[in-house]
């Protein structure tokens, strides 16, 4: 990747194609050289934004504003400047082409963000959680990226850190003068504050499951026997006839895939082809193919029943599938057309630890909400709660060696005989939680981090 911090660069910050203002963003020491080669204005210096034209020197490309900001009190830490111009990708182009000839260069993904980040404008975890805050599908995901990006973790993680090295310092000051008999700070006491600064740790570990499901959010697929209801039901969540219903067994012969915002986890919910014991053509084999690999990337399952008809081989076939895939996750029993009177039979539903039952009818709407409810108490967040943090799988790891370090401190510690091993493992905690911080982080890690963002940001 080409960082090279002495380049000025430049690029579109908003979306690519038409728009009715398009953003271009130029950052570093050149900018205002740069800008000023290009840009023609008559506003009076009083103006933050200043408006004018850019120019090729010969004629006018677009009218614009220009906004300066100027160092080290700026997004990047740099010299900035954003061009505000109308949002036409041809404008932009010649925009962006002058820019070039007159000295910057194209940004790379993520490049202003880490401009800022080694200039000490923000540290990793708000870095990373300002790329998560831009793809957060929830209003909820939103928030806890923010929580992130405002420094909510990193003063977690500092808070943390600090008491370690605290800690270290002690420890350090008895190996320095094993023979004096003040000690500075008791074992005992030294174990009481390790076992809280573990319980933080464990407690931040904890919240990764939450935010990883914020973020990513959760599979549903919808599976049966044919006109179980699948289509209808996918229907009545989403509240619009998305998938095609007919009272013809076999309608629904491809996967229909919809997500929705349900108590701010992004649910994906996936329809698929019924499954029964004898398929009738190469459409529906390929479609019950297609049921099978949906189940199995699946989250969570929900098994349409039709509580209005005797179970049957159909019936048969799906406990037959389920007990064959072994599927490790938790099922939830749709008993649908509960407005029906009712010919099921509970004896017929498998025998398993993580399954749930709930009566529905997707053509009335009854028990829908109830099986949403079922959904969101699995996924365990709840919507309460405001303060939930962005942990991606990288903090976790972190995490993870943190919380073996301070426990391996722990028993040095408590057995008394190796003050030089606990403070080693203290001083790899330490390590861990400045790493998750961005201190001494490997190049090749900044890199795959960065890389990942868009262009502008
Ligand atoms: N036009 C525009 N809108 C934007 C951004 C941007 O870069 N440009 N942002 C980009 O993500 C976000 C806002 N984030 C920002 C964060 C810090 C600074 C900044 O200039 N910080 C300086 C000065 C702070 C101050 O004046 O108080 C600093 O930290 O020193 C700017 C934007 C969202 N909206
Ligand atoms: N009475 C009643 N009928 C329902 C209910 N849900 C679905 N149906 C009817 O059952 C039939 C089949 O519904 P679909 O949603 O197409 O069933 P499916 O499981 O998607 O069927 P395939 O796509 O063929 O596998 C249709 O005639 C629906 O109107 C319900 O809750 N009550
Ligand atoms: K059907
Ligand atoms: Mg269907």
């Amino acid at each position: 990747m080409n960082y090279l911090k002495e380049d000025t660069i430049a690029a579109l910050s908003t979306a690519a194609g038409k728009s009715a203002i398009a953003v271009i963003r130029l950052s570093g020491k050149n900018s205002f050289q740069i800008i000023d080669k290009i840009f023609k204005t008559h506003s009076k210096p009083e103006q933050q934004a200043k408006h004018g034209y850019i120019t090729d020197g010969i004629e006018k490309k677009d009218e614009v504003l220009c906004t300066f900001f100027k160092a080290p009190h700026t997004y990047t830490g740099e010299n900035l400047v954003e061009i505000a111009a109308h949002g036409n990708p041809v404008i932009i182009n010649e925009i962006l082409n002058l820019l070039y000839k007159s000295g910057a260069r194209p940004a790379e993904p993520g490049e202003f963000t880490y401009r800022a980040f080694l200039n000490g404008k923000m540290d990793l975890v708000e870095a990373e959680a300002v790329c998560a805050l831009i793809t957060s599908k929830t209003e909820m995901s939103a928030k806890a990226a923010l929580n992130s990006l405002s420094g909510e973790f990193s003063s977690k993680i500092k808070n943390i850190r600090n008491a370690i090295t605290n800690l270290i310092a002690f420890m350090e000051a008895n190996l320095d003068h094993p023979d004096e008999d003040i000690t500075f700070l008791s074992r005992g006491e030294k174990l009481l504050r390790l076992d809280s600064h573990i319980k933080d740790v464990q407690n931040l570990l904890n919240s990764y499951k939450t935010g990883e499901i914020l973020q990513q959010g959760i599979k549903v697929a919808i599976i049966g026997k044919p006109n179980a209801g699948k289509s209808s039901l996918l229907n009545a969540i989403l509240g619009k006839n998305r998938a095609i219903v007919t009272d013809i067994a076999g309608t629904t012969t491809d996967t229909v895939e919809e997500t929705i915002d349900c108590c701010g986890i992004p649910l994906t919910i996936t329809d698929t082809a019924g499954i029964r014991d004898r398929a009738e053509n190469l459409i529906e084999i390929l479609g019950q193919e297609k049921t099978r690999e949906t189940a199995c990337r699946a989250d969570i399952l929900i098994l349409v029943f039709d509580s209005s008809s005797e179970p049957d081989c159909n019936d048969a076939k799906i406990a037959d599938f389920l007990k064959k895939s072994d599927l490790n996750i938790p099922i939830i029993c749709a008993l649908n057309k509960s407005d029906l009177p009712s010919l099921f039979l509970s004896s017929y539903l498998l025998n398993r630890d993580n399954m749930a039952k709930v009566k529905i009818s997707a053509k009335t709407g009854a028990g829908i909400a109830d099986l949403l409810d079922e959904i969101v108490k699995i996924a365990g967040v709840s919507e309460s709660k405001n303060d939930y943090l962005m942990i991606n799988s990288r903090h976790f790891i972190l995490l993870q060696n943190t919380l073996e370090s301070l426990t391996r401190t722990k028993q040095a510690l408590s057995a008394r005989d190796a003050d030089e091993i606990a403070c080693f493992e203290a001083l790899n905690a330490q390590t861990a939680l400045n790493e998750i911080l961005g201190i001494n982080v490997k190049q090749d890690i900044l890199d795959t981090i960065f890389s990942t963002f868009c262009i502008g940001k």
